[in-house]
């Protein structure tokens, strides 16, 4: 049983893959905030930008299992199209991706890419990881595809992960009241730490999902 807030067809708006066609599987719950506004001052992750609280979302729910779960992503997809590619978010993937939906999504041509908080272990075969440090919680996953480090976090530090074994590395500007100069902040420091890259959360700009 799969507990998803919601699924929806965008582009991924952020890092490498940005302005790639995807579908988005956020799942239900994280383990570094309940969700409520009253306990962010309290959290882990203070800064989070996505309500992934039930499954009350657009095509949200309860999937019994990998396979029903994945006959409604391939339902999403244009019909006859390949280059198919799911992209599971939340909350935290982490805590319910797992080899059966994985071996699915697979069995169906999907490519598969995760954005976690990189504090769980990860199933085997994901196609793409992307880890997104948060605060002071102890990472587990130290290798992958991208990391992308939203900016600034006093508690996690850019110099912190620039020796772990990613492809990329991109600072994202923390969204929120002070987003503006945040995202002057990041310019500032990727042009003094080139090893780093900017990534713009495009989807927000461009007023989709
Ligand atoms: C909502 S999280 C869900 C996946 C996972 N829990 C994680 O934190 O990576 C998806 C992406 O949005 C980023 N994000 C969350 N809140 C943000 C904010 N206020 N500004 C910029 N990026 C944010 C996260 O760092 C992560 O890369
Ligand atoms: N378009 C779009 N791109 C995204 N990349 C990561 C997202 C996320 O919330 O995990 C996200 C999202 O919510 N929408
Ligand atoms: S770890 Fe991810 S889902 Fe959880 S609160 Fe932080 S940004 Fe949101
Ligand atoms: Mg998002």
């Amino acid at each position: 049983m799969y507990s998803i807030k919601e699924i929806f067809y965008s582009l991924q708006g952020e890092g490498a893959h940005s302005g790639r066609p995807a579908i988005f599987c956020r799942f239900t719950g994280c383990n570094l905030w309940s969700g409520r506004e009253q306990d962010r001052d309290t959290a882990v992750c203070d800064f989070c930008d996505t309500d992934f609280i039930g499954t009350d979302g657009n095509n949200g729910g309860k999937f019994a299992d990998a396979d029903a779960l994945v006959d409604f992503l391939l339902s999403l997809w244009p019909a006859d199209q390949q280059h198919r590619y799911v992209i599971f978010t939340g909350g935290e993937p982490a805590l319910q991706l797992d080899d059966a939906l994985i071996e699915a999504c697979h069995g169906a041509n999907f490519e598969v890419a995760i954005e976690t908080n990189g504090t769980k272990p990860l199933p085997a075969g994901i196609d793409w990881i992307c880890v997104s440090p948060k605060a002071d919680a102890r990472l587990v996953i130290t290798q992958g595809n991208e990391l992308k480090l939203v900016y600034p976090q006093p508690l996690a530090q850019p110099e912190r992960f620039a020796d772990l074994a990613f492809e990329h590395f991109y600072l994202q500007p923390m969204d929120g009241p002070l987003r503006q100069m945040y995202t002057k902040d990041t310019v500032e420091y990727c042009l003094a730490h080139p090893l780093w890259k900017l990534s713009l959360q495009t989807h927000k700009a461009l007023g989709i999902e």
